[in-house]
């Protein structure tokens, strides 16, 4: 089982009034990543934050802040989320006319590449663009919401994907409904980096936060 699995707590479902404490606790509870879930109330039927936030978290953890665009259109705001300190900056291909563009733009902007797919947008999406990414991230609920239910579907989808992968240098990243019952589904279909909003966020100190976040690593037998 992968050793290297990376956690990435999302902060959509920690406490948005204490924000730069709630990084530094993930991060001393052990989190890999940060997982910035961006939302504009068009694409997605939810608002969070824009690239102003991320600039001022960003000076409270030195951890990959991996940024989800849930943006339509994108375009316009990936320099300002590259500026704001973003490693990873991930599209939905959905979210445009021309991904593979977008996907351009954000690496010529010094950045990782990703591309995020809806529970209903097929894989072949990806056939052109694979080597322009540097990571893909299949949503396993509707985007718009944490604490929704795991779609079983997206398991088999993540196995596809995974062997369309093959051995490019390739994240790939599941989000939502991630718990330790689901973990183990995808992580054996071949996702190595898991977004978890509420199943880290549980109970609002650092140790809570460490006890949920070691529950999904021991789900998927990963250290
Ligand atoms: O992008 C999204 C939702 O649109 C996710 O990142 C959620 O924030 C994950 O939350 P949980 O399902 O883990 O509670």
């Amino acid at each position: 089982m992968s050793k290297d699995l990376k956690i990435a707590p999302s902060i959509l479902a920690s406490d948005f009034s204490k924000l730069g404490q709630e990084v530094r606790d993930v991060v001393d509870a052990g989190a890999d990543w940060i997982h910035l879930d961006v939302m504009d109330g068009h694409f997605v039927p939810n608002i969070t934050f824009g690239p102003d936030v991320i600039a001022k978290l960003r000076p409270h953890t030195d951890k990959v802040f991996d940024t989800h665009l849930m943006i339509a259109p994108c375009d316009p705001y990936l320099e300002a989320f590259a500026k704001a300190g973003s490693d990873i900056i991930t599209v939905h291909a959905e979210a445009g006319p021309h991904l593979d563009r977008s996907l351009q733009a954000i690496r010529n902007l010094g950045k990782k590449a990703g591309v995020s797919l809806n529970p209903s947008t097929p894989e072949s999406v990806l056939e052109y663009v694979l080597d322009r990414l540097d990571l893909i991230l299949v949503m396993t609920v509707n985007p718009g919401f944490g604490g929704q239910k795991f779609i079983d579907a997206m398991v088999e989808k993540t196995r596809r994907i995974k062997q369309m992968i093959g051995d490019r240098p390739i994240d790939l990243e599941i989000d939502g409904g991630v718990t330790p019952e689901t973990a183990p589904l995808v992580a054996n279909a071949g996702a190595n980096v898991l977004v978890a909003g509420s199943a880290v966020f549980k109970g609002g100190s650092v140790e809570s936060y460490r006890g949920n976040i070691e529950a999904i690593r021991a789900s998927v037998g990963s250290n």
